[in-house]
């Protein structure tokens, strides 16, 4: 589970302040699959960060089970970031020189821990790469590049997968691949999953849909159609308009 409670975070300073988060509260269950989504500049990747202990509050605090990110310092959240949350990325981020096996394994090593063999090749089989393992990742299309950083993310066990737009650079039909893996690794494996998107048909597989604006949860929607979230995106575009 991870709980913010009363994040803010403000960039720059005197009249050049961005207040990117205010006072943001929100518990993430765990076993659930969360989408984030707002208009540009609503906050979304500041939240994400703040969540996933990559960037760190102004004030308030976020909690990952019963740790504290704040009271962490930069080695100690260093090393849970690699052992208790997994990241995808929409630029996939994998390493050129190394193998899809290696990369896949890189979390455990950079934390100088084993990965547990039966679950690196159960994850290997249901991302479907099990006959790609000696290749480079320049060697895959984009999909299976995706799939390869989704079994890196998930080799670690980790309480929380966290997603940057996994799908943005995919096209339709290996975008839906992408998030049905990501749904069926919350579904079959109880993990947490929580993504930022632009994409309404992908936020549509989320159980549920939270919605910033200007820094501030705004609301949400439980099993949304595609529909109900775009009409939900029009909403908070319209609003923004109107204030500008
Ligand atoms: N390092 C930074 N320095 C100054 N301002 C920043 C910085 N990072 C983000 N901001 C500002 O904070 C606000 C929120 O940014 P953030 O990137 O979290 O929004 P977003 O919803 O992810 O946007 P997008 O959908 O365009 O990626 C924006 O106004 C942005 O310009």
């Amino acid at each position: 589970m991870i709980r913010l409670a009363q994040v803010s975070k403000t960039y720059g300073k005197g009249d050049n302040a961005v207040h990117a988060l205010r006072n943001v509260s929100y518990v993430f269950p765990a076993g659930t699959f969360t989408a984030v989504m707002g208009p540009s500049g609503s906050g979304k990747s500041t939240f994400l960060h703040c969540a996933a202990g990559l960037d760190r509050p102004g004030s308030g605090s976020v909690m990952l089970g019963e740790v504290d990110l704040a009271t962490l310092g930069e080695r100690r959240l260093t090393e849970l970031r690699r052992q208790r949350i997994g990241f995808v990325f929409q630029a996939f981020n994998l390493i050129g020189s190394l193998s899809v096996r290696d990369n896949i394994l890189l979390p455990p090593r950079l934390a100088g821990t084993r990965a547990d063999r039966a679950w690196f090749d159960q994850v290997v089989a249901e991302v479907g790469l099990a006959d790609r393992l000696h290749h480079r990742p320049g060697e895959l299309s984009g999909g299976q590049q995706q799939r390869v950083a989704i079994a890196r993310a998930l080799v670690t066990r980790p309480d929380v997968v966290f997603g940057d737009e996994p799908t943005g650079a995919l096209d339709t039909r290996t975008g839906a691949e992408v998030l049905a893996l990501l749904r069926a690794v919350v579904d079959q494996h109880r993990q947490t999953v929580i993504m930022v998107t632009h994409d309404p048909v992908a936020a549509a597989h989320a159980d549920r849909v939270l919605f910033l604006a200007d820094g501030q949860l705004v609301g949400h929607l439980d099993r949304p159609t595609p529909a109900e979230v775009a009409a939900r995106m029009t909403h908070l575009d319209d609003r923004r308009a109107a204030r500008c």
